[in-house]
């Protein structure tokens, strides 16, 4: 009917041979419609061009992939975490734990630990980052043959992004899979509350209360020779370079080297610990938290720029340090907070009189301002591997004054709480 009324108005107004009379009539149908039509198109091209063009220089600028810890590309954690507690992205509808729990613990279920399994008693020993860490009995078939098992329990009460953020720690173990020199995960239970990490049982702790046990006048204790030499201190390090290379070669990196993460054996094996940063690292490519202690961090870190397995490689020489000198604290004259400017100024720490010259060198080329300039964890373990022929394992390192361990706190930067020591137990 509309068209019928214009073009008979039409009809009365042009004669039907009078074609541009006709085509002004009409237009609003053909000249203004399509033009407005083709200027939105435009628009929208220019803008998603302009998009497109700024992405491409962002991702110029940004560092070299050898600098970044790029995300893996496969990965089976379906969501992002950021830490016990933190805010987590959620893309699922099921929001309460227990439902949550149903949909994810298949994924889990080759790992699954039957909680009867288990000792009742749970001894606890620490405070982990999630909650507390227990050591307890696993039942393996063979009543004569317990298996002791620490349990990293989620704390209580959970909502569901601590849930979802800890079942993403287990299964970063489960893709990280086994190690030598990695803390190993033996199974979970996560069927329901409370959510417990088996892991393998690191008897003799961690290499800070040992490097300090060293100290006393003690032999042996429990199996193990609390005698350090050069030579020990070499064949600790080439094993904790080899857990560095393991992690390189998944594109990630530590974050928190230092003696406090790193578990002893009495044969002195070494494993590393403390992953919870190279989780951070797997699931968004870096680390966001800055609560570790600044002295044993790569100027980059300090900086907040951009840091991937050569900031590793600068606390390796830390750990060498803390090695050497039975764990005394880095920088014992700078104040913590001050580490960034004693740096800047290029300033490192001095050759510690029990340190080798090889040594020294060794603990030079991890402070390199550059990233560039220092070894990579596979160059370090070669020159460690070479400095092992040559080095001393007759002289014990010693060091007559015993740790106060709140004082080392203090000096090293450290909240007294997060030292896991076995210490006080001498
Ligand atoms: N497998 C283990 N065997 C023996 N002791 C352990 C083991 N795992 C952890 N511990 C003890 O618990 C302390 C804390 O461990 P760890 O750093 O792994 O926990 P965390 O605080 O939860 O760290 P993260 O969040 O980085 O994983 C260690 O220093 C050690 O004393």
């Amino acid at each position: 009917m509309g068209d019928e009324r214009v073009m008979t108005r039409m009809l009365l107004e042009c004669s039907l041979s009078d074609k541009l009379c006709v085509i002004q009539e009409k237009q609003y149908e053909v000249i203004i419609v399509p033009t407005f039509l083709v200027t939105i198109f435009l628009i929208l091209l220019g803008v998603i061009l302009w998009l497109f063009m700024r992405e491409q220089r962002t991702q110029q600028q940004r560092p070299g992939p050898r600098d970044i810890a790029p995300v893996p590309p496969s990965r089976d954690l379906s969501w992002e975490a950021a830490g016990c507690g933190g805010n987590v992205a959620l893309p699922l509808k099921e929001t309460s734990v227990e439902n949550f729990l149903g949909a994810t613990t298949p994924a889990l279920a080759k790992l699954e630990v039957p909680r009867e399994q288990l000792s009742e008693v749970l001894e606890q020993i620490c405070n982990g980052s999630c909650g507390p860490i227990f050591r307890a009995s696993m039942n393996t078939g063979d009543p004569s043959k317990p298996k002791s098992v620490i349990l990293k329990a989620l704390k209580e009460p959970a909502g569901p992004h601590e849930v979802q953020d800890f079942l993403g720690r287990v299964q970063f173990h489960q893709y990280l899979g086994k190690h030598n020199n990695l803390v190993q995960l033996e199974g979970c239970c996560t069927e329901k509350l409370p959510l417990y990490m088996v892991m393998e049982d690191v008897v003799h702790g961690d290499l800070l209360s040992f490097l300090w046990t060293c100290r006393r006048d003690v032999m042996t204790m429990d199996g193990i020779l609390y005698d350090l030499t050069e030579k020990q201190v070499y064949h600790i390090g080439k094993q904790v370079l080899l857990a560095l290379e393991f992690l390189q070669d998944k594109h990630l990196f530590h974050g928190d080297v230092a003696a406090r993460n790193i578990l002893i054996q009495s044969d002195l094996t070494a494993k590393l610990c403390g992953l919870g940063l190279a989780y951070e690292v797997y699931t968004r490519g870096a680390i966001s938290s800055q609560t570790i202690p600044l002295k044993w961090l790569a100027p980059e870190r300090l900086l907040l720029r951009p840091a991937g397995i050569k900031a590793d490689v600068w606390s390796f020489g830390i750990l060498l340090y803390e090695m050497v000198t039975l764990g005394a604290p880095p920088y014992p004259e700078v104040p913590p907070t001050s580490i960034l400017q004693h740096l800047q100024r290029r300033n490192i720490m001095k050759r510690p009189s029990s340190c080798t010259h090889t040594m020294y060198s060794i603990m030079k080329s991890c402070w390199r301002w550059h990233e560039a300039g220092r070894p990579s964890p596979r160059e370090l373990r070669l020159r460690l591997e070479a400095a092992i022929r040559t080095a001393d394992d007759k002289t014990v390192l010693q060091v007559p004054e015993l740790v106060v361990p709140e004082l080392y706190a203090a000096v090293a930067g450290i909240r007294v709480e997060s030292l896991f020591y076995n210490y006080s137990i001498l």
